[in-house]
């Protein structure tokens, strides 16, 4: 994979069009393909965003299910979105229907492409595209608790007055109500986090349930979040053209539980290369099985 990458967005609502716009900005692909059930919202984003393709070197247009199927990275973002105070979990009965219909309408899929996706339930949605796909598994991922892990990094940052970059630490678990922030694993310039006197303070529990939260506070105040997201989807996106290996949060299939949830993974131009065993308290063990426990139910409902 390298200059020559096509790439396809499924759903060119707020999500798929912001993504759009961050590659066009990030010039490491040849193509995006767009693709949406709505052909007038395709349409017009395809308009919009072609006015600023004299600031990128990549091409921008509308295509199928079937081209998108035929795609290097297939970025799935078609689906409901949460409406005020509504969960992520709650979006999974109109969510399953459109990710069945979109998988289908793609097939036969490039044995080599990469499926990531994005519409909520995230973690159960790339369960179901695992099952349905036909992909290797460490071809198909989630977004996960990246975004999450970001907003961590963010508020860690302007608390110790380190860069976000610096800060090493995961949220992990479900991308929604269950995740649980890693303290024990977490830490900036290997000194471990909660050794940082300017934690000492800090309501953790608090932290956690503002982190949990944040999600929910933007779409009470704007109707959806989508900056954040279409900054960490068009980074893996770079991660997997370029072949970076940076280790990321992503829902990815755990065997010991037999669902999907987000852990620290390697990812590289063929996907997922492996997971790191990340070290656990034993509180935080207890929170990774009960997220676990939580997905699998639902996950079970869907896909025997
Ligand atoms: N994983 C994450 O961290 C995040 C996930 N999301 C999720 O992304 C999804 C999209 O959110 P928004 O873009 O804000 O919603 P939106 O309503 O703006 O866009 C959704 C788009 O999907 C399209 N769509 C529906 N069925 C389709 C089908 N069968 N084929 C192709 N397109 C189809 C709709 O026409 C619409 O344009 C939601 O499920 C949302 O919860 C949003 C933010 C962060
Ligand atoms: C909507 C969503 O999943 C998020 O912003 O975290």
């Amino acid at each position: 994979m390298g200059y020559g990458t096509r790439v396809a967005i499924i759903g060119a609502g707020s999500v798929g069009a912001t993504i759009a716009f961050a590659l066009l900005l990030q010039k490491i692909t040849s193509e995006i393909v767009l693709v949406d059930i709505d052909k007038e919202i395709v349409r017009g984003q395809i308009l919009d965003l072609s006015d600023a393709n004299f600031i990128s070197s990549t091409q921008i247009h509308y295509g199928t299910y079937q081209e998108a199927g035929q795609c290097d990275i297939i970025v799935i973002t078609a689906g409901a979105k949460q409406r005020p105070s509504e969960t992520r979990v709650e979006l999974i009965e109109r969510n399953y229907k459109i990710l069945e219909n979109v998988i289908g309408a793609m097939q036969p899929i490039n044995s080599g492409s990469i499926l990531l996706l994005v519409a909520n339930p995230v973690d159960i949605l790339t369960y179901i595209a695992q099952k349905l796909s036909g992909l290797p598994k460490k071809q198909v991922f989630g977004s996960g608790t990246f975004l999450d892990s970001a907003r961590f990094r963010l508020k860690i940052s302007s608390l110790i007055g380190v860069a976000e970059n610096a800060v090493h630490g995961y949220v992990l678990g479900e991308h929604g109500d269950s995740q649980f922030i890693a303290w024990s694993s977490a830490q900036v310039g290997g000194k471990p986090l909660l050794e940082f006197s300017e934690l000492e303070n800090v309501d953790k529990d608090a932290l956690a349930k503002e982190i949990s939260g944040k999600a929910y506070e933007i779409i009470k105040l704007k109707g959806a979040t989508y900056f954040g997201i279409a900054g960490c989807v068009s980074s893996l996106v770079q991660c997997i053209i370029l072949n970076q290996r940076l280790v990321r949060p992503l829902s990815t299939f755990i065997e010991e539980y037999g669902c999907v949830l987000s852990m620290p993974v390697v990812l590289g131009k063929n996907g997922i290369e492996r997971m790191i065993d990340v070290h656990l308290d034993s509180n935080e063990k207890i929170k990774l099985q009960q997220s676990a426990a939580a997905l699998k139910e639902i996950c079970d409902k869907y896909i025997k």
